[in-house]
């Protein structure tokens, strides 16, 4: 449970590289200090958080990105951290390194280009040897074939919809599809209604789910059996889904054709027909700029008003600021917890202006607005007798 300060300069800590966009949020009563042990709150992209402790001022980690398998959200939240994510803000650079390296692996392009840089130094010899060594990377066009997307999210609706622009025929997989992606989808996309009607159809296929306990593995040798002979595989999603020791024998058999991963490691190079890209999807200049930017006003919101938007384990919850003092408190969702917090705020002889209550699973968020002016004295006092309300996490006064 922790005691908040308040009016002090916040401090900003980065993991990975945060483009400027970002960093240009944070002015004035911020400072960026990656040295810090207790920043206020953590800017983030693929470095992994699990076993790092948290100093008492963290408040919000930001992934400038989607997944955010690499942060312990569960610890997150019992310690009343919220974790935020940038929902779209990198899903067009994926969709399209998606595009290219499926017609370019359904091309041997990769293959082919680092067979003719092994020609150098054969002189006259090079167009000779071009001309007679290509059969070996003849491919198969994309026209006309199945591409099976599982998820369709912001990444796979994209996906799908532009697939069917390079005629090819396109089959869903998606139980979750949120209202906004189902109304973005194009009506030519098939459903499928159930992933192994996806596997049995698709020529190639590509997952855009996130990595969790369900969706682990979900690429394995029972559902490699169900799949047509030579399907090439697209994951730029996450390495846990797929069962490396199982789509190495795959690759072997040719039951696979191809693995294009953006997540190689040890094993994954010493794969026949696996296609490495070091995790380069969400790496363009723009989207590093989106994310990053988002991230940061998210950062920004939450700790001078309390607003919560984009959070992957606090409920969303807003209420417009008015500078005023403000009680945000994050709780047990159980019976009374609005009601007790409304009472010590009255045992202070404070007026209450608005609130707002969201729940999320077994946790609420409760923001306050106190009508009067607050004496500064009275809250520390204030703070500490609502973190001693059973259930309460987190309390500040902003
Ligand atoms: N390679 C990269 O650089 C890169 C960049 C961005 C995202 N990603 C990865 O891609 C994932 C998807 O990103 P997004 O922005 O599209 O996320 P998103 O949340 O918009 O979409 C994920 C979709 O997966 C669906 N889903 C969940 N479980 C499913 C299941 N068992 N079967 C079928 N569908 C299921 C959800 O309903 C949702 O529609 C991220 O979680 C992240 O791991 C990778
Ligand atoms: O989940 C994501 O957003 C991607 O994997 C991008 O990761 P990155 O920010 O490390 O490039």
């Amino acid at each position: 449970m922790s005691v908040i300060t308040l009016e002090k300069v916040k401090t900003i800590k980065t993991l990975n590289n945060i483009a400027e966009s970002g960093l240009n949020v944070f002015r004035d009563d911020y400072k960026i200090d990656n040295e810090s042990e207790n920043p206020d709150a953590i800017l983030v992209r693929s470095f992994n958080m699990h076993s790092l402790d948290f100093g008492h001022d963290l408040k919000a980690i930001a992934r400038a990105g989607a997944g955010v398998n690499n942060i312990p959200v569960d610890k997150c939240t019992e310690q009343g951290i919220v974790v935020f994510n940038t929902p779209g803000a990198n899903a067009n650079a994926v969709k399209e390194l998606v595009l290219t390296t499926l017609m370019a692996s359904s091309r041997n392009l990769f293959a082919g280009v680092q067979w003719a840089k092994s020609l150098e130094g054969e002189g006259d010899q090079v167009p000779k040897l071009v001309e007679s060594g290509k059969k070996q990377f003849v491919g198969k066009e994309i026209k006309g074939k199945t591409l099976g997307v599982i998820g369709l999210g912001a990444i796979g609706a994209l996906v799908a919809n532009d697939a069917l622009d390079l005629d090819m025929d396109v089959i869903g997989f998606d139980p979750f599809i949120s209202v906004d992606t189902a109304w973005n989808l194009s009506r030519n996309v098939k459903r499928a209604m159930s992933i192994e009607e996806l596997f049995a159809n698709s020529d190639y296929i590509t997952v855009h789910v996130p990595l969790t306990d369900d969706t682990k593995g979900m690429f394995n040798e029972v559902t490699f059996s169900i799949m047509k002979e030579g399907v090439q595989i697209l994951n730029f999603s996450r390495d846990g889904l797929v069962n490396e020791e199982d789509i190495a024998v795959a690759l072997e058999s040719g039951k696979v054709g191809k693995y294009i991963t953006d997540f190689p490691n040890e094993s994954v190079l010493k794969m026949k027909n696996a296609v490495p890209i070091p995790h380069l999807g969400a790496s363009t200049q723009e989207s590093e700029e989106n994310c990053a930017f988002m991230a940061a006003r998210q950062v920004k919101e939450f700790l001078e008003t309390g607003n919560i938007k984009n959070s992957v384990n606090f409920p969303n919850a807003s209420l417009p600021y008015t500078g005023k003092r403000r009680v945000a408190a994050f709780h047990k969702n159980v019976p009374n917890m609005v009601g007790q917090i409304t009472s010590a705020i009255s045992d202070y002889h404070l007026n209450i202006a608005d609130m707002v209550n969201r729940s999320r699973g077994d946790y609420a968020y409760t923001m306050i607005d106190i009508e009067d002016k607050v004496n500064g004295d009275v809250i520390p006092g204030l703070v500490d007798k609502i973190n001693h309300i059973e259930g309460i996490v987190t309390t500040r006064v902003i």
